[in-house]
């Protein structure tokens, strides 16, 4: 197509639109200039006590309303991206912020999904064992360790999520936010509780008898009135191992945990249920 020279008409409604879009981006640097004190308050505040600032519920409950609002040309998996600056750089005001990341080299799925979630300025580095990532976190060089969610075929070295150390730290959430069918999985383990997000999962461990199938730990499990929404079981030596996935925030003291047939049964965390993105 040859080049046309925009017409005097074309170039004053270019300059009109940018206009309108400089006073927006005024307003919005406004506003994030006034939201970023308010944080700063809430950092200062002795309400929310010393530790991580890191609140993956409140993050998760924040953006659920934003998309249940939401409209226009906008996608929903862009709001989510700008917001998780937004959060990011709230981290930052409050704190110093890092990341330890099982994965076998920064390119791989599981780093990837680090980096998309705690943005390009974190500071993210990438062990070769899930147990390292995790003795970085315990030892405090770093705020939170991202891992692969658990599979059924995770051996020994793999199966992280069969001595974690509750509940000194504990599952707070699963990446990525945004539901991505097929790609990889993670969970983020933090030194503090999970928060709730009011449409959440929790992880529950338990050890059953060495020849419990998996129909009698799922019929156990709905008996007591915690229905597996997901249930994987695993053998190691002459341990059963499931870990089910139930619907909703579960307390330590939840009286169904008391009705379940099994001993040893451990809460990990807990995450907020992902969103789905955009339909295509
Ligand atoms: O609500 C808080 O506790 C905050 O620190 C604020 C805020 C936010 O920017 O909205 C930031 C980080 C947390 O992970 C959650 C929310």
């Amino acid at each position: 197509m040859p080049d046309i020279p925009p017409t005097a008409p074309a170039e004053a409604e270019i300059a009109a639109l940018r206009a309108e879009i400089d006073a927006i981006d005024d307003a919005m640097h406004d506003l994030l200039m006034r939201r970023s004190a308010v944080v700063a308050r809430l950092a200062g505040s002795r309400a929310k006590g010393s530790g991580s600032p890191v609140r993956p519920g409140r993050e998760a409950a924040v953006l659920r309303r934003l998309l249940a609002r939401h409209a226009g040309p906008l996608p929903r998996a862009r709001v989510v991206r700008i917001w998780r600056e937004v959060f990011m750089a709230s981290i930052a005001i409050q704190g110093e912020f890092s990341v330890a990341v099982h994965a076998p080299n920064p390119q791989s799925g599981h780093a990837r999904l680090a980096r998309e979630h705690f943005g390009p300025i974190a500071a993210i580095r990438v062990h070769p064992t899930p147990a390292r990532a995790l003795a970085a976190l315990s030892g405090g060089e770093v705020s939170v360790a991202v891992l692969p969610a658990p599979a059924e075929t995770d051996g020994e070295e793999a199966a992280w999520w069969a001595h974690l150390d509750v509940p000194r730290l504990q599952v707070v959430a699963r990446l990525p936010f945004v539901t991505d069918p097929g790609g990889p999985g993670a969970l983020v383990v933090g030194p503090v509780p999970a928060d709730a997000s009011g449409e959440d999962r929790t992880l529950l461990l338990v050890e059953a008898e060495p020849s419990a199938a998996r129909g009698r730990i799922a019929q156990a499990l709905a008996d007591a009135g915690l229905p597996a929404a997901a249930l994987l079981v695993t053998r190691a030596g002459e341990e059963t191992l499931a870990l089910a996935e139930i619907e909703g925030f579960l307390h330590p003291e939840d009286a169904r945990l008391a009705a379940l047939p099994w001993a040893r049964r451990t809460i990990l965390g807990a995450y907020a249920v992902p969103v789905v993105g955009d339909t295509p």
